[in-house]
């Protein structure tokens, strides 16, 4: 792809007013960017805007054609990402799979081998772990459902370090847990938009630690230690399972010990490590977004969560749990986890992508180098690829003689081009384990109150790179009937 040599008498793409100096810091959204950007793209009448940060460029994607037009179809020079100073240099998460640049050699060696661990072949093989992650979910909310949130991180958690070092996680208190609940603690820290000085002046990280107001510095050295914990210590401990020959098979056991019996060096072993953390970083907090999601609106449209239990119990029958080879012919319940991630889309804003050149689209200039957010909420609210977007209708993905289904949601809520999530598959086929199981045994409805009032839940949701609902309550008992056998037998 060539950019015209008029790409500098080009605008740039429409946006609020800037300040000579500053930008437009005054301007942006304090809470929900995702819905602010979409009604400025109303308002300029554009599907792209610009806005700036002193001297960061930022280009917002709102639809899903501009999204495929860039991020897929020209991710070539699409897939870096921004430098974080914070992140990447002072607490040193550059070599990390989620923001090493594209250009580094090892980005391709990382997609490669993410490809390898979770593609659907490599999936098949964690069908088991999954299985029986399910039954200590189904079983917890047996006999606890009001910590239904407990367990769902649980099961999230449970079953991604099952999978990634063959981890099984202790009840209470599990070390491993705790070990990335703090990292998740210290990420959602570091990357509060306009937390941190640096990221405007990146000069200041040469700013000597002991340097008053250089309390950042500091922090960060202390974040790195912290961090890189999470890469060694279940790495290190999955590898001396392997060594003592006593371990499950897990992604890091499989990459350990490569088919052709070839002693690992010392650069092969860090790229194991930096994939491993990448799963779990990955894979545990978007699935316990997803489940929670999914609660959420089964307490809020009953008669959606009554024709999947329905179809199940047609095609399942009543003396199993489905499994995934059922997933074909569960197209209602398949097209209710479409609709939670549709209606609360898991990354409402994706990751941040760079581009590494500068580029033209519709006649607007697209600087070298701003970072380029696709914003994933607006583009599954969007009436003209969801009419009605703000309604929680799962058959709108059925197919009727005279309408094809709507476009999939799966083909943006996981991101774009080379950097499309590696682990699309297995949060598929781990949706719908947990929730076809979950439908299949337990009836969801809404709590009541001292009065006999029902309570009606809202959709509220955190704010944070992942999109959680506010705390919400809810009633789990098990199906009248319908699953009697399967829960006697968990
Ligand atoms: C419902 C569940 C999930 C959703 C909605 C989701 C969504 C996303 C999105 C939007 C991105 C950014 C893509 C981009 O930059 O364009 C991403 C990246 C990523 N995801 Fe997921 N994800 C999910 C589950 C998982 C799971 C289960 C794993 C691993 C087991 C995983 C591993 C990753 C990794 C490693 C990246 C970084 C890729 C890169 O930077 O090259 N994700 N995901």
């Amino acid at each position: 792809y060539f950019v015209t040599r008029s790409a500098r008498h080009q605008p740039l793409p429409p946006g609020p007013e800037p300040k000579f100096f500053s930008g437009n810091i005054h301007q942006l959204p304090r809470s929900e960017a995702w819905k602010v950007f979409a009604k400025w793209s109303e308002a300029f009448k554009s599907p792209i805007l610009f806005y700036r940060i002193f001297g960061r460029k930022f280009v917002v994607l709102n639809t899903f054609k501009a999204a495929n037009d860039l991020l897929e179809a020209r991710s070539n020079i699409y897939s870096d990402r921004p430098t974080g100073w914070m992140y990447n240099e002072l607490a040193n998460r550059k070599m990390g799979v989620f923001f090493i640049s594209s250009q580094h050699p090892r980005f391709k060696v990382y997609r490669r081998l993410l490809h390898v661990g979770l593609n659907p072949r490599a999936v098949g093989d964690y069908h088991e772990i999954l299985d029986d992650e399910r039954r200590i979910l189904l079983t917890n909310l047996k006999s606890k459902p009001d910590d239904f949130m407990a367990h769902i991180r649980r099961a999230a958690g449970g079953t991604i370090l099952k999978v990634t070092y063959g981890w099984t996680v202790a009840d209470k208190d599990d070390f491993f847990v705790s070990l990335m609940e703090q990292s998740f603690a210290i990420v959602s820290e570091i990357m509060k938009p306009g937390r941190w000085l640096v990221e405007v002046f990146p000069l200041l990280r040469f700013v000597p630690s002991w340097f008053p107001g250089a309390g950042f510095k500091r922090k960060a050295a202390v974040w790195r230690e912290q961090l890189s914990e999470v890469d060694r210590k279940p790495y290190a401990w999955a590898k001396a399972q392997l060594k003592s020959g006593n371990y499950v098979p897990s992604f890091t056991s499989r990459h350990l010990s490569p088919e052709d019996g070839h002693a690992l060096d010392s650069e092969e072993e860090d790229i194991i490590k930096w994939c491993s953390a990448a799963l779990y970083a990955g894979g545990a907090d978007t699935t316990v977004s997803g489940l929670a999601s999914f609660v959420l609106l089964m307490t809020m449209y009953p008669d959606v969560q009554r024709r999947a239990q329905a179809e199940i119990d047609e095609v399942v029958g009543k003396d199993r749990l489905p499994t995934w080879a059922d997933e074909a012919s569960l197209p209602y319940v398949t097209s209710v986890i479409k609709e939670v991630l549709r209606v609360a889309p898991v990354a409402r804003l994706g990751l941040p992508h760079s581009v590494l050149c500068e580029d033209v689209y519709l006649g607007y200039r697209i600087p070298k180098r701003s970072t380029v957010i696709a914003n994933i909420w607006a583009m599954t609210h969007d009436p003209e690829l969801y009419p009605d977007p703000m309604t929680f209708n799962p058959t709108r993905f059925l197919a009727t003689p005279d309408k094809p289904p709507q476009q999939d949601p799966y083909k943006l809520v996981f991101g774009f081009g080379r950097r499309v999530c590696p682990g699309s598959h297995f949060a598929q086929v781990s949706l719908f384990l947990n929730i076809a199981g979950i439908l299949a045994t337990f009836d969801i409805s809404e709590t009541v109150d001292d009065q006999g009032r029902e309570v009606d839940p809202v959709m509220e949701y955190s704010s944070g790179i992942t999109n959680h609902p506010l705390p919400f309550s809810c009633r789990i008992v098990p199906r009248p009937g319908a699953s009697s056998l399967v829960l006697e037998h968990l």
